[in-house]
């Protein structure tokens, strides 16, 4: 018995869905074009599919599991349940208008024609704000949907927000923020929920490593508790004895983000030599 899982065949989710499925220890024998291919050391089975019809693969239990953009679910897979966040593929998906146009509120959409692949998220998105708007479905290409006037407004995914810059747009309301995320058919078997746990858990491990970093550094021993008090640690570093008198090696775990907070003051309260490491997995 094997985990079926479905990622993206090609696009933005692909080569991350892949790469987190190898940080977990899964190698996958992928052969060029293949649509579907085993695991040699993982009962899995992974199927190349098109990020939008997952959400449908998996409500008809073609699939177990899934690695899909948050903001598809929530278009077209409101029953789907979410079982982790995987922190790539962030993104927003907004409304936005010619950047000449003045807006005030939602009601300035009243009436207007919106441009979207996500009908759904529009319609239910207005309808919480009370507005009614003419939508336009398209699959691509969006942004361009105002400068040959097919709308007045677009709604699409924003990340870095360029695309909207080059195309004369200004980003007005962002509906949702998205990341890919591991969603699970409601059909999966009590079987293969056991091997969905086993990866999870491996999951956790490395979505924690990449959050986290191993940090040493040589402190003078009458600093060490104001360095120690600096790092805000797993739970408390480990403090060795150098072979130079009167000074000790600390190693922690901090989380990346806060490592550049506290590194001048490290300097200042005496640290030297640091050194600041991955972390392949991270186990608690
Ligand atoms: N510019 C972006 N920055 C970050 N994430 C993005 C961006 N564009 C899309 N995404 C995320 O990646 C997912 C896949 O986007 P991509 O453009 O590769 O595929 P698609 O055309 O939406 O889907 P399909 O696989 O059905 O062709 C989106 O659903 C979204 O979650
Ligand atoms: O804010 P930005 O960083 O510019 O990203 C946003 C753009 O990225 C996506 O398109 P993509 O490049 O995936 O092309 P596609 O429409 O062919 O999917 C999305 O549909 C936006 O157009
Ligand atoms: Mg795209």
């Amino acid at each position: 018995m094997k985990i079926r899982i479905a990622i993206q065949k090609s696009g933005r989710l692909n080569e991350d869905s892949l790469r987190i499925l190898k940080d977990c220890g899964i190698s996958i024998d992928n052969g060029k074009d293949q649509l579907k291919a085993s695991s040699r050391n993982f009962p899995m089975e992974v199927f190349y599919l098109r990020n939008g019809d997952i959400p449908q693969y998996l409500r008809d239990g073609v699939v177990d599991i899934a690695i899909i953009g948050e903001n598809v679910l929530i278009e077209k897979g409101e029953d789907i349940r979410v079982a982790e966040k995987l922190g790539f593929s962030k993104c927003k998906v907004s409304l936005a208008i010619p950047k000449g146009v003045s807006y005030n509120s939602i009601q300035d959409l009243e009436g207007k024609r919106i441009a979207t692949s996500y009908p759904n998220t529009v319609k239910n998105y207005l309808s919480e704000k009370g507005v009614k708007a003419d939508l336009h479905i398209i699959s691509g290409s969006v942004e361009i949907a105002p400068n040959i006037g097919l709308a007045d407004a677009i709604c699409d995914i924003v990340s870095s927000g360029s695309t909207l810059f080059k195309n004369n747009l200004k980003e007005v309301e962002v509906m949702l923020k998205s990341e890919a995320v591991l969603a699970v058919s409601p059909q999966i078997t009590e079987e293969r929920k056991q091997l969905l746990q086993k990866l999870q858990f491996r999951i956790q491990s490395v979505l924690r490593a990449r959050q986290s970093k191993y940090v040493l550094l040589n402190a003078p021993d009458e600093s060490l508790k104001d360095i120690i008090a600096l790092l805000p640690g797993m739970r408390s570093p480990t403090v060795l004895p150098l072979a130079e008198e009167g000074w000790s090696s600390v190693h922690t775990v901090i989380n990346k983000d806060k490592f550049w907070e506290v590194i001048d003051e490290l300097k200042l309260a005496g640290a030297e030599g640091i050194l600041v490491c991955e972390i392949e997995k991270m186990v608690l």
